[in-house]
């Protein structure tokens, strides 16, 4: 890649905003590229490059960019006009249907991102049960707000802030951290703070340090364990949501939350989130209840118009079961390469998720320190120089959408098989 055009707004950038970007995770050293445009399953660089995409703006653009339905929706909302400030039939449709994927969702809020989702969802669970503390999984990523921002994954893991500057200590003392897939971690927290504990909040598959899958009995016991101490179990679904089934990974797993948050995926690419969960939580929620929440943006028409017409591509056209096999196939190949190189790596995801971990297969946020990050970065970089965008993190999951055809599939492995070994 020439350094030119991106180097150069970079450095324009740096003077404008901190560390030159809008979202930490984006800050690639030295310089991040800096995109002209996208289609499919591949983006251009301001210099020309032509990469395939598995970054996919962090999960939403599971159709790929630019999809013609999404496109042509979004265009016929622009004409009806973006933003009313009054309720629209849009998010009628789209809350009956996300309702009938949920089986925890009978009620739900529209919000913009999935930090609100999840910052909403812990104050309905606060409100609700009337207690302060709530249990995190370590490595959990569930946007950027106080009672989340420790122990954190995803960007604030792989710049070094994973408790952040700024967080009341008398907020963050409320947030209780438990290892993933340890549930006698997660048992002593709700008996050492028994009637204290209002939510444990986790991603059921976690995401923002990999993917790390749930081993078997992991979900289902932490359903168990939140009943028998009267918790609310809250799933954040931003990443699995619509991705691992269109019920996201509760209706894969088969365990039902008590509260779920969405996002990504069900604003087809542009900013939304959902909070939802049983009636009489959501029922406190005002203006029927006393728990405020509210937004300018709540319920924007052109995300509503976006996620619906993603919602057609899903369930119309059996996308997720080809996505599922398409994932399948290539971490088998890719597991294929590891062996074949010799290498001592991992490869981990499910459904359309993966990742090739510089270690071994982590189970919990401890084990995923451990993995070789300078390596990996330096293979990022590689893989970038060969037309291939990676998240340019080892704690950050690769996705695939329904662009990725065969021959960019078999492109990627290539670049894998060019690309592992330094
Ligand atoms: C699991 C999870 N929850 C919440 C969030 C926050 O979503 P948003 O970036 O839309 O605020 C993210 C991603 O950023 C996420 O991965
Ligand atoms: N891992 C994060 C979301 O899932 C990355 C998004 C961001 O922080 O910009």
């Amino acid at each position: 890649m020439t350094s030119d055009a991106s180097s150069q707004l970079f450095e324009v950038a740096k003077r404008l905003m901190p560390g030159g970007v809008s979202s930490p995770v984006r800050a690639i050293s030295p310089y991040p590229f800096y995109v002209s445009r996208a289609e499919g399953p591949h983006l251009w660089t301001k210099e020309g490059q032509r990469l395939i995409d598995y970054c996919l703006a962090y999960g939403p653009m599971i159709l790929g960019h630019r999809h013609p339905l999404v496109m042509e929706r979004v265009v016929k909302q622009l004409e009806q006009g973006w933003l009313y400030g009054t309720p629209s039939e849009l998010e009628v449709s789209l809350a009956k249907r996300i309702v009938g994927h949920y089986p925890s969702i009978d009620m739900l809020r529209f919000v913009s991102t999935g930090t609100e989702a999840t910052m909403a969802a812990l104050r309905i669970a606060r409100g609700y049960t009337g207690r302060d503390r709530i249990v995190k999984v370590e490595g959990g990523f569930h946007g950027a707000h106080d009672a989340v921002l420790v122990k954190a994954g995803s960007g604030a893991t792989t710049l070094g802030v994973p408790d952040s500057l700024g967080v009341p200590k008398d907020t963050a003392k409320n947030t209780i951290q438990v290892p993933y897939n340890d549930l006698g971690a997660m048992e002593a927290a709700l008996t050492g703070f028994d009637g204290e504990v209002a939510a444990v909040i986790m991603e059921p598959v976690l995401g923002n340090i990999g993917p790390v899958l749930p081993e078997p009995g992991y979900l289902e016991g932490a359903r168990r364990l939140t009943e028998e101490h009267g918790v609310l179990l809250i799933f954040d679904e931003v990443i699995t949501g619509f991705r691992l089934s269109l019920g996201g990974a509760q209706a894969r797993y088969g365990v039902v939350p008590d509260m779920t948050t969405l996002g990504k995926i069900i604003g087809g690419g542009f900013p939304i989130g959902v909070v939802g969960g049983r009636r009489e939580l959501m029922e406190m929620v005002a203006p029927s209840g006393g728990i405020y929440q509210a937004g300018t943006f709540n319920g924007s028409p052109v995300s509503l118009a976006a996620g619906m017409a993603t919602l057609d591509v899903l369930e119309g056209e059996r996308t997720l079961e080809r996505l599922d096999s398409v994932g399948e196939d290539l971490r088998k190949a890719l597991a294929q390469i590891v062996e074949d190189l010799g290498l001592s790596y991992s490869v981990v995801g499910t459904a359309s998720i993966f990742k090739i971990f510089f270690g071994a297969a982590p189970k919990n946020y401890a084990e995923a320190l451990r993995c070789d990050k300078a390596g990996y970065l330096a293979f990022f970089r590689r893989m970038l120089k060969a037309g291939v965008f990676l998240p340019p993190s080892q704690y950050e999951t690769n996705f695939i959408s329904a662009a990725h055809t065969d021959d960019v599939i078999n492109e990627t492995l290539e670049a894998y098989k060019s690309n592992l070994l330094g």
